[in-house]
């Protein structure tokens, strides 16, 4: 479990983050989103120690922390942080990055054929880095963190530069690694990528976690969702009462709760939209891109 208490840190008078706090366990997956420049970065190198906050802590497994440098020393076997692609050296061969993480965390090397076959990447991994593409690179950095395995991955925008076909590649390898209990924190601007993989998505907003979107399947919340524009949702509301719980979103969206609804009620709701002309009717829970819109835009 690892746990983050209190964290506040400013630069200057700009407070980044406000008294964080939250608790993540093994085969949990936390997503933080929000626009650039509002401290997912900032927090994800508290998390690493690369910064020392100006109040709180950080602690794994309840008895690791940052407090001396025994601690610290023994703190970091169980942490990693994925490689950025500027501190790759462009000399080395991706296969002795590869090589030289698998042997810093784990003290062996034993894993790095498979994993160099699972990212499709041995075509190039005994090339120097100075030869790779962006991508290329990107997956290079993904390998190192496979390699070290360690209990608690933190990654900063992991799909940076990816194609389509990657972006599915790294996706599956992130559920594998939830799977395999692994505690991971991931800052990205891909949304709906995010929802496939996240447990939880937090939004930050002004040093604070506004909202935490959980997507744990039996929990969460599905809705009817239609676009509608705003003069109109009164004269709907009139002829059918939206259930408690219906949510206008900022971008157009009506949602109405299917909890409790019975699936005749579900298709008199759908066809009621459809004959008033909403014909782009789906159903499922709020994703994180509709949350973004909410909370951000325009605000
Ligand atoms: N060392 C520093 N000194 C001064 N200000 C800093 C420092 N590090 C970060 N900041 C400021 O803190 C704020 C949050 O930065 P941070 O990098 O955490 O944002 P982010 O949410 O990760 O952004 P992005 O989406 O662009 O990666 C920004 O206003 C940034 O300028």
């Amino acid at each position: 479990m690892l746990e983050i208490k209190g964290v506040s840190q400013s630069f200057g008078d700009h407070t980044v983050l406000d008294d964080i706090n939250l608790t993540i366990r093994g085969g949990e997956i936390v997503g933080l989103v929000a626009p650039n420049g509002t401290g997912k970065t900032t927090l994800l190198n508290i998390v690493m120690n690369f910064l020392k906050p100006d109040e709180g802590k950080i602690t794994y497994k309840q008895k690791m922390d940052y407090s001396s440098k025994r601690k610290e020393i023994q703190m970091r076997r169980h942490l990693s942080f994925l490689p950025e692609i500027d501190d790759l050296y462009q000399e080395l061969t991706g296969l002795e990055h590869i090589n030289y993480y698998g042997r810093l965390w784990q003290q062996t090397t034993r894993e790095v054929e498979q994993i160099i076959e699972r990212l499709h990447m041995t075509h190039y991994v005994k090339n120097p880095v100075k030869t790779y593409s962006l991508g290329m690179r990107q997956r290079l950095c993904f390998a190192m963190m496979l390699a070290a395995d360690t209990e608690v991955m933190l990654m900063d925008e992991v799909m940076n530069g990816l194609d389509p076909d990657n972006v599915d590649l790294l996706t599956a390898e992130l559920i594998n690694l939830k799977e395999r209990g692994k505690i991971i924190m991931i800052a990205s601007h891909l949304l709906n990528n995010l929802d496939l993989y996240s447990d939880r998505v937090l939004f930050l907003k002004d040093g604070r976690v506004v909202l935490e979107s959980v997507h744990e399947s039996q929990e969460c919340d599905s809705y009817i969702k239609v676009t509608v524009p705003s003069h109109a949702i009164e004269q709907l509301k009139t002829e059918k009462p939206f259930p408690e719980g219906s949510r206008y979103m900022s971008h157009r969206l009506l949602c109405i709760p299917l909890n409790g609804m019975q699936p005749d009620q579900v298709g008199d709701w759908v066809s009621f939209l459809y004959k008033k002309g909403y014909r782009d009717t789906t159903i499922g829970e709020i994703g994180s891109s509709e949350w973004y819109s909410e909370l951000y835009n325009n605000k």
